[in-house]
């Protein structure tokens, strides 16, 4: 190799030449990329990489699920693997194997290799319809990270429908060809009717906590009333998330692409493209909301001649027509390609998760970013719970001035979802996140530091539909900063917190409102006593005591008092979409509450009380709710036909709206089959 000499006279680095550069020229397979740069994957360190295949699996078990009708049935299971005969525990283990089991549609055979064994190669890429995978990476990345770090092949088995047989594959990637090579494809006996059984084994780390796969199972429960989801922890635990909500979301539609949400390249290529014969017919056919007369008209005033064969469009004229296209009035693209959760899903799925005073739920209407319709979410749960609020608070030393109470100086929580799929990493370059910081939660009575989270028991829901979510990288961990998505982010938490102001202000008002209600009956008695010795016993007291503590009840703000504080059992007035837990019962959308106990009692007891709580969300686990009563306005109480029992008998009970109905503790099976009670309200 040819060295030149500096002027010094010392001798350089070898000189390349052009043709020797040109001979190192070579194509890089996609497989080959994503090995050197499995962090854009997500499998940047062993502990994430460990929830990012739990994720791709999971996910794409629900999408195949919903996509086929069926209620999803999914089961996570995680075992640590050995190489010797030395059990390790959970925490030290470096090794593990992931299986997934769905009773979705399955996958037909020809295409298993290339699924698992192939990157980017998926039905969803090139579809305009909302589903959690996207980009046709995932699984086939998940089984290339395990071949990497275990030299394991991912094993697969699936089957169609009762009828047909159900295949085993032991699959790994050609990496340098981005190519599947199959080892072992065989017919096997398979006890599920259908479905599909996913198994990887991986380098991991398995840590509870923040981020961790028990976590991103329990908020995918919470987005996914809908599922009913069994874990398998390495502990050798079993978790189980019910199925609180009995109807699966409606299925989303495909659409074609909005004409604002093109680019010009891509116009082109979709010109060159196209089956149509005509401009004016490619207009039409191949873009949402262009009827033939508004292809016509676009034509018109681009100088083109509908009849033009796309194919001989001229690049010149192209842009004329992309510039048209553009400056056309169009309607927004159809959103029945997006199925939000829903107002009532979120509020079942916060209240069953996590244990709180107040619930709410907000879904924006339809918006479009890029061409690309969207819908966000917001749903907030705040406080610690009736039975921790009542517990006595501890003797504490003095504040000083401006200093908080402990709890207040808990910081929220914010969790985050996109398309029903929770995100745990990247918080701080995620829209959503950004637009929870640039709320003046200060205006809806929380406590909350200049560029800081709110802070009190709170947890802050936001999610975004949409039939491309803009991640910020392939990992699928943060949503881009588009300002039409985080203008509509910052609507839905301004709206959930406007309503979580009214409950605050409402509950202060009461509360003090109550306690100098108190004071007036504490003096009721020594008042009629006082009145009654001074008439020389003559007095009717009883009645005398009633009209007292009558003056005393509409001098403290009367029903309303009561109402604020839960004691009459009535909704929550003017909190669309909520749930109020007092001491008394709960109030609001109270069928919603009732839903989970329902569905408890279809499906075997499930375990989730059991598992260890996150310290800000404590789990709800499976409760009896008692609510109390009917108001006089004829809102329904629903009730508790006792522990684990069928509860969905809704009656408007208005002649009984003043009277509480008792509350009772009764024993309830654990799945371990040892007795519990079940959670007291009073
Ligand atoms: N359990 C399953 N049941 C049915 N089909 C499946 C299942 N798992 C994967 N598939 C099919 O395999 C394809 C590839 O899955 P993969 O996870 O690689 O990509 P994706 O889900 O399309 O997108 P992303 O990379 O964003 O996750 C899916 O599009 C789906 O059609």
């Amino acid at each position: 190799m040819p060295r030149k000499k500096t002027q010094a006279g010392a001798t350089s680095a070898p000189v390349v030449t052009a043709v020797e550069m040109g001979a190192r020229q070579r194509e890089i397979s996609v497989s080959e990329f994503f090995t050197k740069n499995r962090h854009l994957l997500g499998f940047d360190n062993p502990r994430k990489a460990l929830l990012t295949c739990v994720k791709e699996a999971v996910d794409n078990s629900l999408d195949a699920c919903e996509e086929a009708g069926i209620l999803p049935d999914v089961t996570v299971k995680l075992e640590i693997v050995t190489a010797g005969q030395t059990p390790v525990a959970p925490s030290q283990a470096t090794r593990f194997r992931i299986t997934v089991t769905d009773n979705g549609p399955g996958i037909v055979r020809q295409q298993i290799p290339r699924v698992f064994a192939k990157l980017l190669y998926g039905s969803k890429f090139h579809r305009m319809r909302m589903s959690r995978g996207q980009q046709g990476i995932g699984i086939s990345a998940a089984g290339m990270y395990g071949q990497l770090t275990t030299g394991k092949p991912v094993k697969v088995i699936s089957r169609t429908g009762p009828r047909a047989a159900a295949h085993y594959f032991e699959v790994q990637i050609d990496t340098k060809k981005n190519e599947p090579l199959v080892h072992e494809n065989k017919q096997i006996e398979w006890h599920q009717p259908q479905g599909t059984e996913v198994t990887l084994e991986v380098e991991g780390r398995y840590q509870k906590g923040r981020a961790s796969v028990d976590e991103w199972l329990e908020q995918t429960s919470i987005a996914n009333p809908h599922v009913r989801l069994i874990y398998q922890t390495p502990e050798g635990e079993t978790k189980e998330y019910p199925r609180s909500y009995h109807e699966l979301p409606p299925s989303p539609r495909e659409i074609k692409p909005h004409p604002y949400g093109i680019e010009f390249g891509a116009l082109l290529k979709m010109l060159q493209d196209t089956k149509s014969q005509t401009v004016a017919g490619f207009l039409a056919g191949d873009f949402c909301r262009v009827s033939p007369a508004l292809a016509e008209e676009m034509c018109k005033a681009a100088k083109l001649s509908p009849n033009t064969k796309p194919r001989d469009v001229k690049p010149q004229a192209a842009e004329v027509l992309y510039k048209t296209i553009q400056a056309t009035k169009i309607m927004a693209p159809p959103t029945n390609c997006i199925s939000p959760i829903g107002e009532k899903a979120i509020l079942s799925g916060l209240y069953k998760q996590i244990k709180g005073e107040f619930y709410t739920a907000v879904s924006r209407p339809p918006a479009v970013y890029r061409g690309y319709p969207f819908i966000i979410e917001a749903g907030l749960a705040f406080g610690k719970g009736p039975e921790e609020a009542a517990k006595p608070q501890q003797a504490s030393v003095p504040l000083a001035e401006g200093e908080d109470q402990g709890h207040e100086s808990e910081l929220a929580r914010v969790i985050r979802y996109a398309n029903r799929v929770p995100l745990l990493y990247q918080q701080s370059a995620c829209s959503t996140f950004k637009a929870v910081l640039s709320t003046t939660w200060r205006n809806y009575g929380v406590t909350q530091s200049r560029g800081a989270l709110p802070a009190g028991p709170m947890v802050i829901f936001v999610h975004m539909a949409s039939v491309w979510v803009p991640f910020t990288s392939e990992s699928k961990e943060a949503i881009a900063d588009y300002d039409e998505i985080q203008k509509e982010i910052t609507l839905a938490l301004r709206e959930a917190g406007r309503r979580l102001g009214i409950f605050l202000r409402r509950r202060e008002r009461a509360a003090s409102e109550f306690r100098r209600r108190n004071i007036f009956d504490l003096y009721i008695e020594e008042v009629v006593a006082a009145c009654n010795r001074l008439k020389g016993g003559k007095l009717p007291t009883e009645k005398l005591k009633e009209q007292l503590h009558k003056i005393a009840s509409s001098r403290t703000g009367g029903v309303k008092t009561d109402e604020a504080l839960g004691k009459t059992g009535a909704g929550p007035e003017g909190l669309p979409h909520s749930i109020i837990v007092t001491a008394e019962g709960i109030e609001g959308e109270t069928e919603i509450a009732q839903q989970s106990p329902a569905a408890d009692a279809a499906s075997p007891p499930p375990m989730l009380a059991d598992s260890t709580p996150t310290s800000k969300s404590p789990r709800r686990g499976r409760r009896v709710v008692k609510p109390t009563l009917a108001s006089a306005k004829g809102k329904v109480a629903a009730k508790a036909k006792g522990a684990g029992g069928q509860q969905e008998m809704f009656a408007a009970e208005p002649t009984q709206a003043r009277k509480a109905a008792p509350r009772k503790t009764s024993p309830r099976k654990t799945s371990s089959g040892t007795a519990r009670p079940t959670r007291k309200r009073t």
